[in-house]
């Protein structure tokens, strides 16, 4: 059974990887997922400076899944650029840097330096990033996506991603392809980021879980994948010839099926990673394998996409 992964012109030895945010904010986590069996590996969403994050308790996990409001804690884009250009891209795992820029101009600054660099590392960038105050966050404000990626355009040579919010709304479906399809070199988009504003609460303690915003936070794990595979499924049908990376509810190789199933090329973990650690990459892919086996598919080709309707 091969789980490699051909896009953005190279070939990665298998499918699974981080989703950004989650063991990877430090060179010693980010080096674990390297050496881990993860096909490639993605940083925590940098901002120009560092930034400590939210006050704690911000990650809460509960029987299905997590909440978080962690406020981008992370080293600065400078730290995650160094680690770039030490990175060994050899040894055949791609690796992507998280962008969140807590302004536009943090973002094309951050673009404008990688592009500088001229480096092998590949731009993801999150378009949950703060918008300005009072209005929705930048992937649910069209008009200010379309400003963004025509920025970005300007300011990255190369081919670039971006990584969406979840959607519930078939105009908005409609309305984010509209616009991701004039940008021929954003080449691929991960679905989802966590669904937002959820609240968790502990009847014991009658209180929420998180500190920050009054306990409201993004939601990941099992809570998530409906949602996560229909955002796959859909972009996979509205934006062709892009690519559509699978993130959300992700624990084990039948989740990472039914991604693949719905058209993702490739696979994030990460409520699940946060838990167990880089070895469930390895658990992941052999589950992933053995049910490839017992269907008789051979390589992720054979049934990439093809979510069978009724
Ligand atoms: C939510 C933001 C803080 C604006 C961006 C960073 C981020 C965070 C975070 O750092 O709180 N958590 C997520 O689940 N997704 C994200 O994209």
């Amino acid at each position: 059974v091969d789980l490699s992964v051909t896009w953005l012109g190279r070939t990665m030895p298998g499918c699974l990887y981080n989703a950004s945010g989650v063991w990877c904010r430090e060179e010693d986590e980010l080096e674990a997922v390297r050496a881990s069996a993860a096909a490639a590996l993605i940083s925590k969403s940098a901002t120009l400076a560092p930034r400590e994050g939210n006050p704690e308790p911000r990650y809460h996990r509960t029987a299905l899944g997590s909440i978080n409001s962690m406020g981008l804690p992370n080293r600065g884009f400078a730290y995650y650029l160094d680690y770039a250009r030490r990175y060994d891209y050899a040894c055949g795992k791609p690796l992507f840097l998280s962008l969140s820029g807590m302004t536009l101009e943090d973002n094309l600054t951050m673009l404008r330096t990688l592009a500088a660099a001229g480096l092998p590392a590949i731009p993801e960038i999150n378009l949950s990033c703060p918008n300005v105050p009072g209005k929705p966050q930048l992937g649910y404000d069209f008009v200010a996506t379309t400003e963004a990626l025509n920025a970005f355009d300007q300011a990255w040579p190369g081919r670039y991603g971006v990584k969406l919010p979840p959607y519930f709304d078939q105009a908005h479906f409609a309305a984010m392809a509209e616009i991701l399809n004039r940008h021929p070199r954003l080449a691929f988009v991960t679905c989802i980021n966590s669904i937002g504003n959820g609240l968790v609460v502990d009847i014991d303690s009658e209180a929420v879980a998180i500190k920050p915003k009054d306990g409201l936070g993004g939601l990941g794990g099992d809570y998530v994948l409906p949602t996560a595979l229909a955002n796959v499924r859909e972009f996979y049908r509205l934006l062709p010839g892009k690519d559509i990376v699978g993130c959300g509810g992700v624990r084990s190789g039948r989740e990472a099926f039914m991604h693949i199933l719905a058209g993702a090329r490739a696979v994030q973990v990460g409520t699940c990673l946060y838990h167990e650690g880089p070895a469930a990459f390895a658990r992941i892919a052999a589950e992933l394998a053995e049910l490839m086996q017992a269907k008789g598919y051979r390589k992720l080709d054979d049934f990439r996409g093809r979510l069978r309707t009724l």
